[in-house]
């Protein structure tokens, strides 16, 4: 049966609520306080990777809705996302270079654009739903790091900051657009389905990351090992 908006709204927010990764482990060690700089290292590279397809992906979005703006944000995401790599000791251009990046991130993150690109407009805005919920984690996670390690400041945590600027406008026309075209059954469990994919997208990296940095660590062969990428101390 067809759900209500009301009720259709209310599973998607439910999906957040069982499978979201602020539920994972991982950022409780990172918001917490409880990761060593290899392990926020490792985040940071990692986590690289998603920031830096999510312009591809939404290429791919754009490119079937003919509209092409919106790459200024993307390009500035990406600039400040470096700064926090540069203020945990990490050479921007190593972590640029994507070198080093877990397989299981490459596979997960690569899936998401693909998603984008060969599913139905409907099952793509329904995977961005994630940013729902996102607000609630970036929230935390300033708050987390601040808090907790001395990397942390207004410059560095500049990416997060903006996000809880911007996230909550794309997604609040996301949610409508996917509300109002959901309108049978079958597109309701086509977006649903949509939006668990993309929890899953978002837990599998943190799987990847948790296992191989986190003790007992196993790194894959290629994967960045501690030490590499660092900046260089500058001469005092
Ligand atoms: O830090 C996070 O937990 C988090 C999660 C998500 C998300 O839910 O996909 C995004 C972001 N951050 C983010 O910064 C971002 O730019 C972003 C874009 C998208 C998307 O699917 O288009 N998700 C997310």
């Amino acid at each position: 049966m067809t759900q209500s908006r009301d009720a259709f709204e209310a599973r998607l927010r439910q999906i957040g609520a069982e499978r979201y990764h602020d539920l994972h482990p991982f950022h409780d060690l990172l918001h917490g306080g409880g990761c060593t700089p290899d392990q926020v290292r490792a985040w940071v590279i990692n986590r690289y990777y998603y920031q830096h397809s999510i312009p591809m992906k939404d290429a791919a979005f754009m490119s079937r809705v003919e509209d092409h703006d919106g790459t200024d944000t993307n390009e500035g995401g990406i600039r400040r996302w470096l700064r926090l790599a540069e203020a945990v000791g990490l050479d921007p251009e190593y972590v640029a270079s994507c070198e080093g990046v877990l397989p299981a991130t490459k596979f997960a993150v690569d899936a998401y654009v693909r998603f984008v690109r060969d599913k139905t407009l409907l099952e793509a805005v329904a995977a961005s739903l994630t940013e729902l919920f996102a607000p609630k984690i970036h929230a935390n996670r300033i708050e987390g790091l601040l808090k907790n390690y001395d990397f942390a400041d207004d410059s560095s945590l500049s990416y997060f900051r903006n996000r809880l600027k911007e996230a909550p406008k794309d997604v609040a026309f996301g949610l409508g657009w996917v509300l109002d075209h959901a309108d049978t059954q079958e597109k309701q469990d086509m977006a649903a389905k949509a939006l668990i994919f993309k929890t899953d997208v978002l837990w599998s990296q943190l799987d990847a990351l948790h296992s191989a940095y986190v003790d007992p660590a196993r790194i894959p062969p290629g994967a960045w090992q501690p030490g590499e990428g660092l900046a260089l101390k500058r001469a005092s």
